[in-house]
């Protein structure tokens, strides 16, 4: 952002800002109440999250380092469980599915999750697909083919690989491997798709890919995405949430919290003044 574009400060300003949804408008995927997250017992990485999520809207979430974004995003599909205290709701259609009665396991498959690196496994392409979805008991070749062939395309790497469907998923660049990461992620067929900087370490073109790949998702998936890179946010996001030291700082329509932000430390992050 060049200088003379600078957001101003101005008189009565909240420390906190959250965009009401109204739910008779918008429909809500997912919803936080609540959440505090304790790492080790007492570390306090995240607190009065309440965020709700709307259905087959992209959300970003941005803020430094530390400010607590991978670990929210982790306990929405109970990433967390192992390392950490999760306080508070998650609703997922009616349900808080952070309680300790929820089949973690089940909820996965409605709740995925891709990671900052491509995990690829070291199978073929057509493998990488098929496995979970045998896992959870589909069997029936003409169905797994449909499915591989549909997710592929949802991941836009069709195109690429259809010709060599056995090839070592390893044997493919890092943008195609993170394209097929997600491709097995949809062909779960998931509500809900949480992504952990999917594009952050790969190159601008691999990146752009993601980016048209994740535009093309979200008119079946409702899509969050931790990313460092605002431009990314502001391009392909609906929603932005702002983290700051653990804390939700401000949460609104991307297009208010790049242009008129209503909290001074959003304008300061927006405008890259991280001091
Ligand atoms: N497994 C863990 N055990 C202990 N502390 C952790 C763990 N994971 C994260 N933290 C701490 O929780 C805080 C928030 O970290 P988190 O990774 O959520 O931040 P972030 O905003 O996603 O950062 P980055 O942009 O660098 O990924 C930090 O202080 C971090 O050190």
């Amino acid at each position: 952002m060049t200088e003379t574009t600078q957001l101003v400060f101005n008189d009565e300003m909240p420390e906190r800002y959250i965009y009401e949804m109204d739910e008779t408008k918008h429909e809500v995927a997912l919803a936080t109440n609540d959440l505090a997250v304790y790492y080790g017992g007492d570390k306090l990485a995240l607190q009065d999250a309440d965020l709700k999520f709307e259905r087959f809207k992209i959300t970003s979430l941005i803020g430094a380092s530390g400010s607590g974004k991978s670990t929210f995003l982790r306990s929405l599909n109970r990433m967390n469980d192992a390392v950490a205290r999760v306080d508070g709701k998650i609703i997922y259609r009616g349900l808080d599915i952070n309680s300790s009665d929820i089949d973690v396991y089940e909820m996965r498959k409605h709740i995925g999750m891709v990671f900052q690196r491509p995990n690829p496994f070291a199978k073929s392409i057509y493998e990488n697909i098929t496995f979970a979805l045998k896992q959870h008991g589909i069997r029936d070749k003409a169905t797994l083919d449909e499915l591989i062939e549909t997710s592929l395309k949802q991941a836009a790497l069709w195109d690429e690989v259809k010709d060599d469907l056995n090839k070592s998923a390893l044997a493919l660049s890092g943008g195609q491997q993170q394209r097929l990461v997600i491709a097995r992620a949809v062909a779960m067929k998931p509500d809900i798709l949480l992504l952990d900087e999917p594009a952050s370490a790969l190159d601008p073109i691999s990146s752009s890919k993601i980016e048209d790949t994740l535009l093309k998702l979200k008119d079946d998936y409702t899509i969050i995405i931790v990313t460092h890179n605002m431009q990314q946010a502001a391009r392909i996001s609906d929603y932005t949430a702002f983290f700051h030291m653990g804390k939700v700082v401000e949460y609104d329509l991307t297009r208010k919290i790049f242009t008129r932000p209503k909290v001074q430390r959003t304008i300061d992050y927006v405008n890259g003044n991280f001091g």
